[in-house]
């Protein structure tokens, strides 16, 4: 039977002040996501099987109605009243609950492999949108800025959720993302969230996205690594989440332009000054937490692969 396989990249979302706004698709690490049109022995069979294997495999529900992969497709099949029954190979190359977009990572893959399966010709907004209902449930809430570059890939800004705008800005930039062995899931991260903030800390917030985005326009990767350390809301409320955090944002300050929290975390991405800086930091970050550590940079959206 016919079947497709996506190559869907990690994200990291928000960078700092762009809370559920801000994300960037990443060239390492990734899934593989393999959908096939399968035989259905019987109506009561289930329209969507799916099979995970990889990075915690035993940890990701089967279920298509628990799983993030499974509820996109459902979605899709039903609006596009496709018949067929179809089987997700989900291949975990990404850590669930790191804050690298794992469960975005599947919503992705699968969005863009029903598009092509089934030939419905929508286009990355219209994607973005089915995808963004996966992560309703493993995060509680439909947010885009993961899935958002999981399809577009380099940088995007999720300028509104009603109605849904993306915008995407091209970015070539080195990063480095460290993988501490901490469980954060987001669902939890949000919840100890404010649901209020002064005026003060929204001027200060607005001021420091708006200075990243006249960063990335004039490549000034100095500037760019102070505006995402300057969020005064999210990001100093999950600093006390990752152990090891604190002491990591003194000890790279001469070879990062910048630091924060990957996604909800517990996954930590910073800005090296250049080559050789990255491998300072890629070390520091290795004394202090052990961890996978990845050298990378911003890459491309989710796209077929020919296995
Ligand atoms: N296809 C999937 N891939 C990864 N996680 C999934 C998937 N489906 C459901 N989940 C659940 O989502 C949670 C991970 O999502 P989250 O906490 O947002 O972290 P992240 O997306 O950064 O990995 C896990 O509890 C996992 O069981
Ligand atoms: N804006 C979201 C992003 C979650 O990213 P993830 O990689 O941790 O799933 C949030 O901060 O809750």
């Amino acid at each position: 039977m016919k079947e497709i396989t996506i190559y869907s990249p990690a994200t990291s979302a928000n960078l700092g002040p762009g809370y559920d706004i801000f994300g960037l698709a990443l060239k390492e690490p990734y899934d593989l996501v393999t959908v096939e049109i399968i035989e259905s022995s019987c109506k009561c069979c289930e329209k969507v099987k799916i099979s995970v294997s990889g990075e915690k495999a035993e940890e990701i529900p089967l279920d298509p109605t628990q799983n993030t992969a499974g509820v996109v497709a459902l979605k899709m099949m039903e609006d596009f009243n496709i018949q067929e029954c179809i089987h997700i190979k989900i291949q975990k190359g990404i850590k669930p609950g790191s804050g690298l977009g794992s469960s975005s990572a599947s919503c992705s893959g699968v969005a863009v492999a029903v598009n092509k399966l089934f030939e419905l010709n929508l286009d990355d907004l219209k994607l973005i949108k089915y995808a963004s209902l996966g992560e309703a449930v493993a995060a509680g809430a439909p947010h885009a800025d993961n899935v958002a570059p999981g399809i577009m890939g380099n940088f995007t800004l999720t300028t509104s959720y009603e109605p849904l705008e993306v915008l995407n800005i091209p970015l070539d930039m080195d990063v480095v993302v460290a993988l501490p062995n901490i469980q954060v899931s987001t669902k939890e991260a949000r919840k100890i969230l404010p649901q209020e903030i002064p005026l003060s800390k929204m001027v200060n917030n607005v001021g420091k996205a708006t200075g990243m985005i006249h960063s990335i326009y004039n490549k000034d990767f100095e500037n760019l690594g102070k505006y995402m350390m300057g969020d005064q809301v999210v990001e100093p409320c999950r600093a006390t989440l990752i152990q090891g955090y604190d002491e990591a944002k003194v000890k790279v300050k001469d070879f990062a332009h910048g630091i924060t929290i990957s996604g909800s975390g517990p996954a930590i991405i910073a800005i090296p000054k250049n080559k050789e800086c990255s491998s300072e930091i890629a070390k520091i970050f290795k004394e202090i937490w052990d961890c996978p550590i990845y050298e990378t940079s911003v890459g491309k959206g989710a796209y077929e692969i020919k296995k």
